[in-house]
């Protein structure tokens, strides 16, 4: 019984080889979310019921919102299909008692008429709300899901970059890019639904009025199939759920096989046959779990249909009964029959339309939660604007932890930039040089400490216009499937620009050979996404970079940062040399560049270095001092340095003092 009419839980199917191997485990969505914030996914039909106006009237705000007279229309049509109804069962009536009436057969067929005439019109009417209310609810539905994207897309662009680098948050974030289509589906099930509870109101009114045992029974018949159909949608939502993680990593795995990027390592190491063999592996125990699913199906189904049968037989029983016992006349027994009949398949429609809006509900309302997380792990809005001359940007004994880090990614960090000067960060693998960046950039605000542009604390500013004067050029910036000169434009978007507006960034990074060779020069298409589009080298994208990043600069006179992260990691010696030249020379008046490289060369110019070790600075000044010093700085110097002379003319690195 437990099986039927307990709680669905989530399946524990074997964890494969496969997954073991790749993932060190069972990759399965424990609901961690929900639990994890007090809201534990209650698939019990009580809540579903309990929980379903709240969505439903929030998917009908959307349509409202979307069309209202749209929506109106399709209100006005499926009233009129259930008054239609109504009517028509009168209609049946009305024949019945002509056809069982007292007369010759002559003046029965011509008292039938009347009814038969209704009968027909009302078929007629029907029809064209009917095509009325699929047009308009067709009309509604892209509107709605456009709306949810729209939601989906614009809150995840607004959270702090923290969140996005949260597995839960991401995972939320997963899940809830079902919502929208399943909010664009809510809308057919909430008008079927609106549908057939008319039909079933004018069904079960005509059935009282005919006899008052009828409609219990009516609603015996339908509540077997409707407990099934909502079980089968618990279920299945529950398996969704807990092999979204699975799902996830095979659609990595086919991702792996056919990405650019991957596809050299994927021929030359044999890791397409081996990938593949585990793909299969995957597939299969997620096979097994559809296996598992359909059976379980089928079972609920069977007992469901077993249960409504018994129902009907004995909704049939009595009518007998009351026909044989005079309880009840022929001609109204005949038109119970075909009530009891539409009124089931009303109810039967009902139960099917509830189960899904029910199932599409919960994406809904995964989709609403995404939206309320979102929300609270929004960057403020609110803030006091930034100065447009601050001098000089400084971190004050700033802190950091990543949420799942027992150790600090920075600790107690303490430097300033100045408007005009170049401030280089160096430090081993790991030592906090990208986290420094993030705090600066006012991606990350520290635990502790306090970022200051020139007087003001980073955390009472409106983030929005701390970015807005931050410019970031990393090893891994992107490279947008876009134009030439749209890879240029988009480090400052909102900022019209034509080509010869962008040519003197072009020269500024030395580009212009690059975009020479281009087929339709800026205008031509990169990156290899489209067809006719052209793929740059890594060295070429890189000059791309940089002239986005000057396009950025360029384009704004207030006192701003410039982060650049391994800008030439790409570059070929003759290049990196004039690229850091270049860098050093965008250290205009109003703006302070941060270079973040492990090019020792690159450094040596730079006003003042700066020195991470786990984290914690280690040592800063000029490269002359840092030398002097002989401290970490002069033994990573050295060890670059080593490299490039004869063995002996340079001190063999030492260990730092
Ligand atoms: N998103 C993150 N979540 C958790 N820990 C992180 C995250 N990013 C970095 N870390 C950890 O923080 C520490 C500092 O990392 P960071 O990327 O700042 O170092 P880095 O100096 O830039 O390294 P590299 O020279 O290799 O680029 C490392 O121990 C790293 O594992």
């Amino acid at each position: 019984m437990k099986r039927f009419f307990g709680k669905v839980r989530p399946a524990e199917p074997e964890v494969s080889d496969a997954e073991r191997e790749l993932f060190g485990g069972p990759l399965r969505y424990d609901m961690g979310w929900s639990q994890h914030e007090n809201a534990r996914l209650d698939l019990t039909l009580a809540s579903a019921l309990r929980s379903m106006p709240a969505l439903v009237g929030a998917t009908l705000r959307m349509a409202w919102k979307a069309d209202r007279r749209a929506l109106i229309a399709v209100g006005i049509s499926e009233v009129g299909q259930g008054v239609a109804a109504a009517v028509g069962l009168l209609a049946v009536n009305a024949v019945m008692h002509a056809l069982l009436g007292s007369g010759s057969a002559v003046e029965r067929l011509h008292a039938l008429l009347p009814g038969l005439l209704a009968i027909a019109t009302i078929a007629v009417v029907n029809s064209v709300l009917a095509g009325w209310s699929t047009s308009r609810a067709g009309r509604l539905e892209p509107l709605v899901e456009r709306i949810a994207t729209t939601q989906y897309l614009a809150a995840a662009v607004s959270v702090e970059l923290e969140a996005i680098d949260d597995p839960d948050f991401r995972r939320l974030i997963d899940i809830a890019q079902y919502g929208p289509a399943s909010a664009r589906r809510m809308i057919g099930a909430c008008v079927a639904a609106l549908n057939s509870t008319i039909s079933l109101v004018a069904t079960a009114g005509v059935l009282t009025v005919l006899h008052p045992a009828l409609l219990p029974m009516l609603i015996l018949i339908a509540a077997p199939r409707g407990w099934g159909a909502m079980r089968v949608a618990q279920e299945r939502y529950v398996s969704v759920m807990s092999w979204i993680e699975h799902l996830r990593a095979s659609r990595l795995i086919g991702n792996l096989l056919t990405e650019r990027t991957a596809a050299q390592e994927v021929r030359i190491h044999g890791v397409g046959p081996f990938l593949l063999g585990r793909y299969k592996h995957m597939a299969r125990s997620a096979e097994a779990e559809q296996e598992r699913l359909a059976s379980s199906k089928a079972v609920t189904e069977w007992v469901a249909a077993a249960l409504s049968g018994v129902a009907m037989a004995a909704t049939y029983g009595t009518m007998i009964w009351l026909v044989m016992s005079g309880h009840m006349n022929l001609a109204v027994a005949g038109t119970a029959v075909i009530a009891v009949r539409s009124g089931s398949a009303s109810l039967g429609a009902l139960v099917m339309n509830i189960n899904t809006l029910h199932e599409e509900s919960l994406y809904v309302r995964d989709h609403g939660r995404f939206l309320t997380e979102a929300a609270r792990h929004a960057i403020p809005k609110a803030g006091d604007p930034v100065p447009k001359q601050v001098r000089q940007v400084a971190l004050d004994r700033v802190t950091y932890r990543y949420p799942d880090r027992e150790a600090p990614a920075l600790d107690q960090v303490t430097l300033t930039l100045p408007m005009g000067s170049v401030t280089a960060v160096v430090g081993e693998n790991g030592s906090g040089k990208s986290t420094l960046m993030k705090i600066l950039s006012g991606l990350l605000l520290p635990q502790e400490g306090i970022v200051r542009w020139g007087d003001s604390d980073i955390t009472g500013l409106e983030r929005s216009q701390v970015f807005d004067r931050v410019a970031l050029l990393t090893q891994d910036f992107e490279r947008w499937p876009v134009t030439a000169a749209m890879n240029i434009r988009i480090g400052r978007p909102g900022h019209d620009a034509t080509p010869e507006d962008l040519q003197a960034s072009v020269d500024y990074a030395g580009a212009g050979p690059v975009v020479a060779k281009l087929p339709d020069g800026l205008q031509s298409l990169l990156a290899r996404v489209f067809r006719g589009a052209i793929e740059l080298s890594g060295g070429e994208w890189q000059k791309i970079g940089l002239a986005r990043t000057h396009w950025r600069s360029s384009t704004s006179s207030a006192d701003s940062v410039l982060i650049v992260d391994e800008p030439t990691s790409a570059l070929d010696p003759e290049a990196e040399i004039e690229a850091f030249s270049r860098i050093r020379r965008l250290a205009a008046p109003h703006r302070a560049v941060v270079l973040v490289t492990h090019r020792m060369s690159g450094v040596r110019h730079a006003d003042r270095i700066y020195v991470l070790h786990r984290g914690r600075l280690a040592e800063h000044g000029s490269h002359d001092e840092l030398m002097a010093a002989r401290g970490r700085y002069a033994a990573m110097f050295d060890a670059q340095a080593a490299q490039y002379v004869p063995a002996g003319t340079v001190p063999r690195p030492t260990a730092p003092a």
